[in-house]
């Protein structure tokens, strides 16, 4: 009998992982919205294969559940899924833009021993529903994964096997790093943009020009205010300690641009400015998530015949697995320099530890 897969919320980011999971599985994906509509139309795209409007009845015939509606709702699908009688091997997971209040509500049925990942695919659009759904829409993103500290890692590599077909790149790290992290690269700005538009409008209201004359880099910089109010107010809400924070922040920069501005004084604008576009240019263009980079760790190897496997064998013996690795340099031809690229950072230090007592010579930095 095929897997069934059950989805909640059936949406951009659902339908997405949907068609993803599509991709690799031979499995039934039953699909449940508030908005029957909105299943209608996936089932249509054959994005999924059934509908229901019994989320707990069939949240208990489901090898894996995937909650994909705006984060608060999310939380209440988790108290639902407490009263049910799920099947032992059940990975649930979600999809949601915050991770710290999901995974304290997910944490009754961890105690019970059922399987919660959060997950969070750091790729999407300001467009919503299951018509704008891609199957590649996730391909060489970020999709973080917040395991509770105690959950095996077995069951971890078990979900990345069920969004192998998102062909994105995962990352593991704690709900609070998560929090924090999308918090200053997705959320803050969600709020700065919208604030920005709402700026222009007043001066809209005021004069009819301004409508055209806003554009350019000014819908460049505002796209994402035309994102889903639904999902930015609970995301938002979810993350309160952290936007406020950002927002002190915000406010003593725009005091400091204030006083540049009244001076008068070009130098300091001029190095305000430049010191922007210097840490700007150096962001990555290809990759379409905001967080940076793998941790990696730099390998001193003096004969490249054999070493090479040598260290992945010494790795793998100890269940560490690379994400990447690339000899970057020789020197002299006799010994050169391998990076090898780990999804946490516990994995990089355990690589260390294990690569140095086998005499390798290893640094963090180039
Ligand atoms: N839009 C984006 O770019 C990204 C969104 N996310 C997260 O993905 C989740 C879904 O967002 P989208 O797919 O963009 O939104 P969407 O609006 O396209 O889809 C959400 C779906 O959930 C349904 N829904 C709402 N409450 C529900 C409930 N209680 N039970 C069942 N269905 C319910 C809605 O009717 C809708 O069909 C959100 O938690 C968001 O934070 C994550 C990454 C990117
Ligand atoms: O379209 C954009 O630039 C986004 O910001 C998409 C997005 C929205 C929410 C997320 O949690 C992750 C990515």
């Amino acid at each position: 009998m095929k897997q069934r897969v059950l989805l909640v919320g059936v949406g951009l980011i659902g339908g997405s992982v949907a068609l993803a999971i599509k991709q690799e599985h031979d499995v039934t994906i039953i699909g449940q919205d508030v908005n029957a509509e909105h299943c209608k139309l996936a089932q249509s795209l054959n994005i999924i294969d059934e509908i229901t409007d019994q989320f707990m009845e069939e949240a208990e015939r489901a090898d894996l559940i995937l909650l994909a509606a705006p984060v608060q709702e999310t939380e209440k699908l988790l108290t639902q899924l407490e009263q049910c009688s799920l099947k032992e091997n059940v990975i649930i997971t979600d999809v949601g833009s915050t991770k710290e209040r999901i995974m304290e509500r997910a944490r009754v049925l961890h105690e019970k021993g059922i399987t919660f990942i959060g997950g969070h695919p750091m790729a999407g659009s300001h467009k919503t529903g299951a018509g704008s759904a891609k199957a590649h829409l996730f391909e060489n993103a970020f999709y973080i994964l917040t395991p509770f500290a105690d959950t095996k890692n077995e069951k971890v590599e078990q979900l990345k096997e069920w969004l192998k077909g998102t062909k994105a790149r995962f990352l593991t790290m704690d709900a609070m790093q998560h929090d924090r992290l999308t918090g200053i690269v997705s959320h803050f700005p969600h709020v700065i943009a919208a604030s920005l538009v709402r700026q222009v409008k007043q001066h809209a209201d005021r004069d009819d020009l301004v409508n055209g004359l806003a554009a350019g880099g000014f819908r460049d910089i505002t796209r994402i205010a035309s994102s889903s109010p639904f999902m930015w107010r609970d995301i938002i809400t979810h993350n309160k300690e952290n936007i406020l924070s950002f927002l002190d922040e915000w406010m003593e920069e725009m005091r400091e641009v204030r006083s540049m501005v009244e001076q008068g004084n070009g130098e300091q604008l001029y190095d305000y400015f430049r010191g922007a576009k210097q840490f700007r240019d150096t962001l990555p263009i290809r990759s379409k998530g905001a967080i940076p980079s793998f941790y990696d760790l730099y390998v001193d190897i003096l004969d490249r015949t054999g070493v090479v496997s040598h260290i992945t064998t010494l790795l793998a013996i100890k269940n560490i697995s690379i994400t990447n690795i690339r000899i970057l340099e020789t020197r002299e031809d006799v010994y050169g320099v391998l990076r090898l690229s780990f999804q946490t950072e516990e994995d990089r230090a355990n690589a260390k530890l294990c690569l140095e007592q086998h005499g390798y010579g290893t640094y963090t930095t180039m």
